[in-house]
C-alpha cells in the first residue's frame, strides 16, 4: 500500500544504492557527533568568543606597539635563547610584554610584514560573532579580502625592499614572507612583478567587488567601481518608495532580506555584495551560473534570495528582532479606562420580595392552566431576572409557549419571553424584566480581566448576558454582524460600544475603520481619529461618509482593495490575513514585492435603510460581495438598520450575515426578518438585545456609553501623533458621473420636453416625479432625467436629495429648448 502511494515520477535509485548511502550516512553522523558535539555548546561558544576578542585587541595593540618598539625588542628576541624568560620581559618595551614582542615579531618582521594589521579583525569578528550572536561584518568576506592584501601588500613592500637594495630600514614592511616571496617573483618575472601585482589587484577587484562591466565612458549610468553602494542607494531610494505607504520602513532597525545585503556593507572597505555566513558564500558559488543571465543590476543577489529567503528572514528576525507594525507609532498609548464613566447604580437591584411575587404569579399561572411544575430557580440578570421551571412529566412544551401573553398578564409585565426549552438544558425559561434595571456600564465590561487580556483578533465586549457574564465575541470570527432595531432602542450606543471595544483592543496599525453614517451627525464624533484609525478614499475630505454617492464608491473601492488583498494573499501562499500578516512579520515577505502589514478594515454602516432607499442595488451588490468574500482577507461588516424590512434586509445580504444583533424592533414580522425568530418584539429597549448566530440565541444587555464618554476616548487618540493622513483606500472610477454626459441629445425621449416641463413647473428634479405624472417606468424616467441633466435643466445626482432644478421658470426653458432643437435640426 505505502508503496503505491509514494509512486512518482521522479527518478527513483536502487534500493541497494539506497541502503548504502544510508548506511554510510548513518556512520557519518554516528562518527562526528560525539566528537564535535562541544562545538554546539552554547558555554564553549561564548567562551571561545571571549578569548577571541581578547586575542584579538591583545595581537593589535602589540603589532601597534611594534611600530614603535619593534626595533629595540629584536635584539631581546633574538638573545631569548640565551636570556633568562624573566630577564627578557624586563628588557622588553613592547605594550604588552615579552609575549607581544615575540607575537609581534613572528607577524610582522617575520612572516607578514605590516599587513599583519589585517588579522586581529578577522579574529575580532569571529569572535564578536560567538559573543553576541550579531554580525558586524562578513566574517568570509573580511577573511578572502585580508588574505589577499597579507600576500599582495607583503609582495609589494617585499618587493620594493628587495629593488632598493636588500633590508632597508623599512624592511619589516614586507616582513619575511614578502621578501622571499619578492625574490622568487623577482627571479622568475623581473621587474614584470609590478604588473603581476597590478593584474592580480584589478582581478581581485573584479570578483570580489562582483565587477561585470566597465561603464566609466556612459556617466549616466551606474559606475563599476559603486556597484555595491549603488545597489544600496536603489535600496534606499525603494525604501523610500515605500515610505510612502507605510512609512515604518525608514526605521534603522527595520531591514529586509533584500536590506541584509546593504547591511552587511559595514564600510567603504569591506563593500560587499551580501552573505552573513560562510554557508551563504558557497551558495553563490553554486549558483553563479544561472546568475549569468540575470539583468546587470541585481546579479547574484536575486537567485540566492529565491532560494534563502526563508533562512535569512530567519536570521534577520535574530538579528533585527520581528517587524513591528505598531513601530511608527510606537509611542501611541491606548486609551485609559478613567476616560470612561463609572456608574454609581451599577449593582443588580431586584428585592427578594419582587422574586418571590413573580415567582408565585408564574407559579399561579401556570397551575391555573393544569400545568404542573417540580422546580423553579431564578437567575438575575442586568435587565431582567430568567425563572427556569422544570415540568411535571407528560407536559408539552407548546402548550407552555402559547401562556407567554396569560404570564404576561399575570405578571403585569412587558416583555416576557419564553424560552421552551432552553438550549442545552432540560428546562423551560421564563424571562421577566427587572422593576430596576441595572446600567452596564462600558467601563465596567472593557476592564474585566478576560477582555484585556482576550487574544481575539476583533474583541468586542457585546453585553452582560443573563448570568452577569460579560459576553465577549470576536468579530473576525463571526466575520460580519447586522444590527437592527427601532429608533431609540440603543443601536447607535451599541454601534459605540462595538467600535470603543475595538479601539481599546487595537492599535492603530493593525486597525482601520470605514464608518458609513447616512444620518451625518452619529458618527462625526470619530472624525478626531482620522489620522489613527479611519480609512478614507484618496481625494476625499471627509473621512466619515455621509453622503450616498460616495458610500456607493468607498463599497466598490472596498471590493478593490478586497481583490488586491487576494492577491497578495495568492503571492505571499496565506489562506488568510492572520497568516499573512504572521510571515510578514517573521520578515519571509518582501515590502519591495509589494507585500505590507494589512491592518483589519472594519466597515461601520449606521443606516442600512436610507442607503438601500436611494441607491438600491448599487450598495446591495457591493455589501454582499464584501461579506460573501472578504472575511478571509481581514474586512468586516456592522450594518446597522431601523428598519429590518426585507427590502432593505435582502435575501442576499440576510444570507451573508450570519450573525445578527437586535435590539426592541416593533412587530413580530421585524424580529423575525433579522432574527428568524420572535422574541426581539418583546425585549424592553435600553440596549436590552438578543444576539443570534446561527443556531443560538442569547439575550444580553448592551453596555451603556455616552457621547462625551466616546468624546473623551476621540480626544485622547486624536491628540497623540498619528500617521500622516487617513490609511487610503484603492481608487474608484465610478460610471455615475459619464452618466449624463455620455448622453446624445439628438436622440431625445419623445417625452423629453413634457418632462423638462414638469420639471420646471414643479422645480423639483426626481425622477419618481416624472415616472408619476408621465406614467413612466423606472428605467425610462431615469433616462429622461439623464438626459434633462445633459441638457443642462437638472443639476447632477446628490444622494437622497433631489437634483436641483437650474431653470428656474417657463421662459428660461423655452428658449433653451428651441435652441436645442435648432442645434441638432428638429
Ligand atoms: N445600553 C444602554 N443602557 C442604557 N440605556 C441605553 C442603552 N442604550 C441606549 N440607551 C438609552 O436609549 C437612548 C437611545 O439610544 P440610541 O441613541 O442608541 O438609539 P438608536 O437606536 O440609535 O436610535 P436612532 O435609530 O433614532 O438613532 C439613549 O439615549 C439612552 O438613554
Amino acid at each position: 500500500m505505502a508503496e503505491n502511494t509514494y509512486k512518482s515520477n521522479t527518478f527513483k535509485k536502487p534500493e541497494k544504492e539506497k541502503d548504502k548511502e544510508k548506511k554510510s550516512k548513518k556512520a557519518n553522523t554516528a562518527d562526528k557527533k560525539p566528537f564535535f558535539s562541544f562545538l554546539q555548546d552554547p558555554r564553549f561558544r561564548l567562551a571561545a568568543g571571549f578569548v577571541l576578542i581578547v586575542s584579538s585587541l591583545f595581537l593589535f595593540a602589540s603589532f601597534l606597539s611594534y611600530l614603535f618598539t619593534g626595533k629595540a625588542d629584536q635584539s631581546v628576541i633574538e638573545a631569548l635563547a640565551t636570556d633568562s624568560i624573566l630577564e627578557a620581559g624586563m628588557e622588553t618595551d613592547n605594550w604588552v610584554g615579552l609575549w607581544g614582542a615575540i607575537v609581534s615579531h613572528a607577524f610582522i618582521f617575520r612572516w607578514f610584514g605590516i599587513a599583519a594589521f589585517f588579522i586581529p579583525p578577522i579574529i575580532f569578528i569571529a569572535g564578536f560573532r560567538m559573543v553576541f550572536k550579531r554580525s558586524i561584518a562578513s566574517l568570509v568576506n573580511t577573511t578572502i579580502f585580508s588574505i589577499f592584501s597579507i600576500l599582495w601588500l607583503s609582495l609589494m613592500f617585499g618587493y620594493i625592499t628587495l629593488q632598493s637594495d636588500g633590508v632597508s630600514e623599512w624592511g619589516f614592511l614586507g616582513g619575511g614572507l614578502g621578501y622571499n616571496l619578492a625574490l622568487v617573483s623577482d627571479s622568475i618575472f623581473g621587474w614584470g612583478t609590478f604588473l603581476v601585482l597590478i593584474l592580480t589587484l584589478l582581478i581581485f577587484i573584479i570578483f570580489y567587488f562582483n565587477v561585470t562591466a566597465i561603464n566609466a565612458f556612459q556617466p549616466k549610468e551606474k559606475s563599476i567601481g559603486n556597484a555595491a553602494f549603488v545597489e544600496e542607494n536603489d535600496i534606499e531610494s525603494d525604501k523610500q518608495g515605500d515610505d510612502k505607504i507605510i512609512p515604518t520602513y525608514t526605521d534603522d532597525k527595520d531591514v529586509w532580506v533584500d536590506d541584509l545585503k546593504s547591511e552587511e556593507i559595514p564600510d567603504p572597505v569591506l563593500v560587499a555584495p551580501a552573505a552573513v555566513s560562510s554557508s551563504e558564500i558557497k551558495l553563490e558559488i553554486e549558483k553563479s551560473e544561472p546568475a549569468k543571465n540575470t539583468p546587470k543590476q541585481e546579479p547574484v543577489f536575486t537567485i540566492e534570495e529565491q532560494l534563502e529567503t526563508d533562512k535569512l528572514a530567519e536570521q534577520l528576525v535574530e538579528q533585527q528582532g520581528a517587524y513591528d507594525p505598531t513601530l511608527e507609532l510606537s509611542h501611541y498609548k491606548f486609551p485609559p479606562l478613567e476616560l470612561l464613566r463609572e456608574y454609581e447604580v451599577g449593582k443588580v437591584q431586584v428585592t427578594q420580595e419582587e422574586l418571590n411575587q413573580n415567582k408565585d404569579r408564574i407559579v399561579a399561572t401556570l397551575v391555573n392552566f393544569k400545568i404542573g411544575i417540580q422546580s423553579i430557580k431564578a437567575t438575575i440578570g442586568p435587565t431582567v431576572t430568567l425563572y427556569e421551571i422544570v415540568p411535571d412529566a407528560g407536559i408539552k412544551i407548546s402548550r407552555i409557549k402559547n401562556l407567554e401573553d396569560d404570564i404576561a398578564l399575570s405578571l403585569s409585565a412587558l416583555g416576557i419571553r419564553i424560552i421552551a426549552p432552553i438550549p442545552g438544558k432540560g428546562t423551560i425559561g421564563i424571562e421577566v424584566p427587572n422593576k430596576n434595571r441595572e446600567m452596564v456600564s462600558i467601563r465596567s465590561v472593557l476592564s474585566i480581566e478576560r477582555f484585556q487580556k482576550s487574544d481575539y483578533e476583533l474583541p468586542i465586549a457585546l453585553g452582560k448576558t443573563i448570568s452577569n457574564e460579560v459576553h465577549i465575541i470576536d468579530l473576525a470570527k463571526m466575520p460580519h454582524l447586522l444590527v437592527a432595531g427601532a429608533t431609540g432602542q440603543g443601536k447607535s450606543v451599541g454601534l459605540n460600544v462595538i467600535l470603543a471595544s475595538l479601539l481599546y483592543k487595537r492599535h492603530p496599525s493593525t486597525l482601520k475603520f470605514v464608518l458609513v453614517d447616512p444620518k451625518k451627525v452619529e458618527m462625526s464624533i470619530f472624525s478626531k481619529i482620522e489620522r489613527h484609525y479611519l480609512a478614507k478614499l484618496p481625494n476625499s475630505e471627509e473621512a466619515i461618509i455621509t453622503d450616498t454617492r460616495k458610500v456607493v464608491h468607498t463599497l466598490n473601492s472596498l471590493c478593490i482593495e478586497m481583490e488586491n488583498r487576494y492577491e497578495i494573499l495568492k503571492d505571499a501562499g496565506a489562506r488568510n490575513l492572520k497568516e499573512y500578516n504572521t510571515k510578514f512579520v517573521a520578515r519571509k515577505l518582501n515590502p519591495k514585492e509589494g507585500h505590507r502589514f494589512l491592518p483589519y478594515i472594519v466597515l461601520v454602516i449606521d443606516e442600512l435603510a436610507d442607503l438601500m432607499m436611494t441607491a438600491g442595488k448599487e450598495v446591495e451588490t457591493p455589501i454582499a460581495r464584501l461579506a460573501q468574500l472578504a472575511r478571509a482577507i481581514g474586512i468586516h461588516l456592522v450594518v446597522a438598520t431601523q428598519r429590518p424590512s426585507v427590502n432593505v434586509i435582502t435575501g442576499v445580504i440576510k444570507a451573508n450575515f450570519p450573525a445578527r444583533l437586535s435590539f426592541r424592533v416593533t412587530s413580530k414580522v421585524d424580529s423575525r426578518t433579522i432574527l428568524d425568530a420572535g422574541g426581539a418584539d418583546q425585549l424592553v429597549g435600553q440596549g436590552d438585545m438578543l444576539l443570534s448566530n446561527g443556531n443560538d440565541v442569547i439575550r444580553l444587555q448592551c453596555p451603556f456609553v455616552d457621547t462625551p464618554e466616546i468624546d473623551k476616548v476621540c480626544d485622547f487618540i486624536g491628540s497623540q501623533r498619528g500617521y500622516d493622513s487617513a490609511y487610503m483606500l484603492p481608487e474608484y472610477e465610478g460610471d455615475d458621473e459619464g452618466g449624463a454626459s455620455d448622453v446624445d441629445l439628438s436622440e431625445r425621449d419623445a417625452l423629453f420636453e413634457d418632462a423638462a416641463k414638469l420639471i420646471v413647473m414643479h422645480q423639483q428634479g426626481s425622477t419618481s416625479l416624472i415616472q408619476r405624472k408621465l406614467k413612466l417606468g423606472y428605467n425610462r424616467a431615469g433616462r429622461l432625467i439623464d438626459q434633462l441633466e445633459a441638457a443642462g435643466i437638472v443639476g447632477s445626482f446628490e444622494g437622497s436629495k433631489a437634483r436641483e432644478v437650474l431653470i428656474k421658470d417657463e421662459m428660461s426653458l423655452e428658449q433653451l429648448l428651441s435652441s436645442l432643437r435648432e442645434k441638432h435640426g428638429q
